[in-house]
C-alpha cells in the first residue's frame, strides 16, 4: 500500500472511530438526557433491599418486560440477584427526599424508613404513593461493563392516583404535570 493510500484508510478509521469519548464527556451528555425515576426494591433469602434508578426502560408488552441497569458495586446487588425479584416503584413529584434517601451511601433501614412500604405478590416492598409500581421477577442478567441488565417480567402492577411525575434532568429533580387517574391493580394478564 503506497503512502497516500495508508494515511486515506487511516482517516477513514478514525472518522469510524470518533474521537475518544472520556466517562465525563458521556455523563456530561447524559445529564441532558432527562429520565423518569424509580426505587427497584426486593426482597427473600438474600434480604431486604433497595436502590434508585433512571436507567430503567420497557423492553416488550409480550411478555410485558422492562429493563433496569444495576452497578455491580451496589450495596443491593447481592440481594437482588439471591432474590430474583424486584419491584420497580416510579417516583412521583414530592419524592425527591426518598429517592436521595435510596440513591447510596445510607444504611438499609434507613431507606426504607422514608417511606410506606407494603408486601408485593412476589415479596418485593411496594411503595405507597408511587406512580406506578411494577412487581417483577428478574428473567435474564446481562453484564454490560459496570453494570448488571436486569430483565424483569412483571408479574403484577399497581399505579396510584399521584397527578405529577418525577423527572431527573440536568442533575436536579423536576415535577411533570400529567392527568389523574384512577388508582389500579392487577396481576400482569388479568
Ligand atoms: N446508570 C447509573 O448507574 C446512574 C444513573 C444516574 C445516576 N447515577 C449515580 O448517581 C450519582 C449522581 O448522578 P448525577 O446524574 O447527579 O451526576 P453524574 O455526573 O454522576 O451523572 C450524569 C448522568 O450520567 C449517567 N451516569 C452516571 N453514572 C453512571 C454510571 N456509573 N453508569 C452509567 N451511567 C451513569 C446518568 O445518566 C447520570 O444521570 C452518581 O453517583 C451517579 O453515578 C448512576
Ligand atoms: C437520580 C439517581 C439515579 C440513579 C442513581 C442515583 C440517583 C440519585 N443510581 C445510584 C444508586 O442509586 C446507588 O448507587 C445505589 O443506591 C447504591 O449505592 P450503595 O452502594 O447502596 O451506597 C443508580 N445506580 C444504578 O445502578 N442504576 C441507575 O439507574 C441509577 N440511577
Amino acid at each position: 500500500m503506497g503512502q497516500c493510500q495508508q494515511a486515506e484508510s487511516a482517516e477513514r478509521a478514525d472518522s469510524v472511530a470518533g474521537p475518544a469519548v472520556t466517562r465525563q464527556d458521556y455523563r456530561d451528555a447524559m445529564a441532558r438526557l432527562g429520565a423518569a425515576v424509580n426505587i427497584v426494591t426486593t426482597d427473600g433469602p438474600g434480604g431486604r433491599h433497595g436502590f434508585t434508578a433512571s436507567a430503567v426502560c420497557s423492553v416488550t408488552d409480550q411478555p410485558p418486560t422492562l429493563l433496569v441497569c444495576l452497578n455491580k458495586g451496589s450495596s443491593a446487588s447481592a440481594a437482588v440477584h439471591a432474590n430474583g425479584v424486584v419491584c420497580i416503584n416510579t417516583l412521583a413529584s414530592g419524592h425527591e427526599t426518598l429517592s436521595n434517601l435510596f440513591g447510596g451511601g445510607k444504611p438499609v433501614e434507613e431507606r426504607f424508613a422514608g417511606g410506606e412500604w407494603r408486601v408485593s405478590q412476589t415479596g418485593a416492598p411496594m411503595l405507597v404513593g408511587a406512580l406506578t409500581a411494577f412487581d417483577c421477577r428478574i428473567v435474564r442478567t446481562v453484564e454490560v461493563g459496570t453494570h448488571d441488565v436486569l430483565f424483569c417480567e412483571v408479574v403484577g402492577l399497581a399505579s396510584g392516583d399521584g397527578a405529577e411525575g418525577l423527572i431527573y434532568f440536568s442533575r436536579r429533580y423536576h415535577a411533570l404535570q400529567g392527568a389523574t387517574h384512577a388508582p389500579t391493580e392487577r396481576a400482569a394478564g388479568a
